[in-house]
């Protein structure tokens, strides 16, 4: 049992046959066992990190006004701003703003992202389109998210070929599926928690859940941020909170989202995660806002995802009914609960046999 979070060297699925092989048997038994790792070594250039954070944290601090053009009750919408608040202390506190915006295929959808901040949107070099505020000497640093999502995207299609692989399925199992896909990026910004004022915390400690326990409705989800909070429960460990440690310049945490485990037929599930952040300190690092960039990929609106047949026997029965994520769409704008969705695909009287 591995007591840490597990990391996965991406370098190693481009190497040698023996060591691809082995990499991709390790994200197997990672993927069965946790459901998320840290990828090192996965060729996406720090600066194009760093890149990303900043224009999100951009986008963040925008006056309230500019991003509140972009709040919607239509979840449909490619680009929707949102924040979840709390009361603490009797005053109401935004624990979480969140971006969602539609990020594959790019060339479809970037056209719908956000304007402001100049920073924020591609907006290639030889484009006449340059916002005519954009300092000259920003103009090789265009393109930040954009650039980010396009490598996020190459990368995710490596990992989804090796965890195909990992199923005993052809490696390129979902490679036409996913190229006709779905992808969505939700950028997430959580302003420190304040310090308590209940003197039970000890001098206005203690930690605030800021984002929820959930599983993401993904193949898998890439995760990036600008410094510690993220909680993945580990399944290993009786159920614990194993915290996922920070790297400088931004760690990548990929985790096994609702659609691989009802592919996978529940041989990988969903790992439950969830953001906790110290009061009067922060997740930053440093003590300040923390920033996020989650990639969620998934096959095309009206694909149906369902229990891959070649991992259904006389012993393994086809556990999960068959979805689209339109109608997982539909489910939540009706009121449902993306947790709830998720419950009623399972067919009863086959858990004991996966
Ligand atoms: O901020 C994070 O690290 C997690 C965000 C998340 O779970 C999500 O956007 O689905
Ligand atoms: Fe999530």
């Amino acid at each position: 049992m591995e007591s840490t979070v597990p990391t996965v060297d991406f370098s190693k699925l481009q190497g040698t046959l023996a060591e691809r092989s082995a990499a991709v048997q390790d994200i197997g038994r990672i993927c069965q066992n946790k459901g998320f790792f840290q990828l090192i070594n996965h060729g996406i250039n720090t600066g194009i990190l760093r890149d990303a954070l900043a224009a999100a944290a951009a986008f963040f601090d925008l006056p309230m006004e500019d991003m509140a053009g972009l709040v919607s009750d239509d979840i449909t919408q490619p680009v929707r701003y949102s924040t979840f608040t709390e009361l603490d202390g009797g005053e109401i506190k935004i624990r979480r703003h969140i971006l969602k915006q539609y990020s594959y295929p790019l060339e479809e959808w970037i056209g719908k992202w956000p304007e402001k901040p100049w920073q924020y949107r591609s907006v290639p070099v030889s484009s006449s389109v340059r916002s005519s505020s954009s300092p000259a000497t920003h103009h090789s640093i265009v393109e930040r998210m954009a650039k980010y999502a396009a490598e996020v995207r190459r990368v995710v299609a490596e990992i989804v070929e090796a965890i195909a692989e990992s199923l005993g399925l052809r490696r390129d199992y979902l490679r036409a599926q996913m190229e006709q896909g779905f992808e969505m990026m939700a950028l997430n910004f959580y302003p420190p928690p304040p310090p308590s004022r209940d003197e039970s915390f000890g001098g206005g400690g203690g930690t605030v859940v800021c984002c929820g326990e959930h599983t993401d409705y993904t193949l898998v989800t890439v995760l990036l941020a600008s410094g510690h909070g993220l909680e993945e429960l580990d399944r290993e460990a009786a159920g614990s909170w194993r915290p996922v440690p920070h790297c400088a310049g931004g760690s990548l945490t990929v985790h096994v989202g609702n659609y691989l485990e009802v592919l996978s037929n529940g041989r990988y599930r969903a790992a439950l995660h969830r953001v906790v952040m110290e009061r009067g300190r922060g997740g930053g690092g440093g003590g300040g806002a923390r920033v996020s960039i989650a990639s969620l990929p998934s096959l095309a609106m009206d694909a149906r995802v369902e229990v891959a047949e070649e991992l259904v026997d006389a012993r393994h029965p086809a556990a999960y009914r068959g979805s689209t994520l339109a109608e997982f769409i539909e489910f939540l704008s009706a009121g449902g609960n993306g947790g709830d969705f998720m419950e009623n695909l399972k067919i009863s009287g086959t858990e004991d046999q996966q």
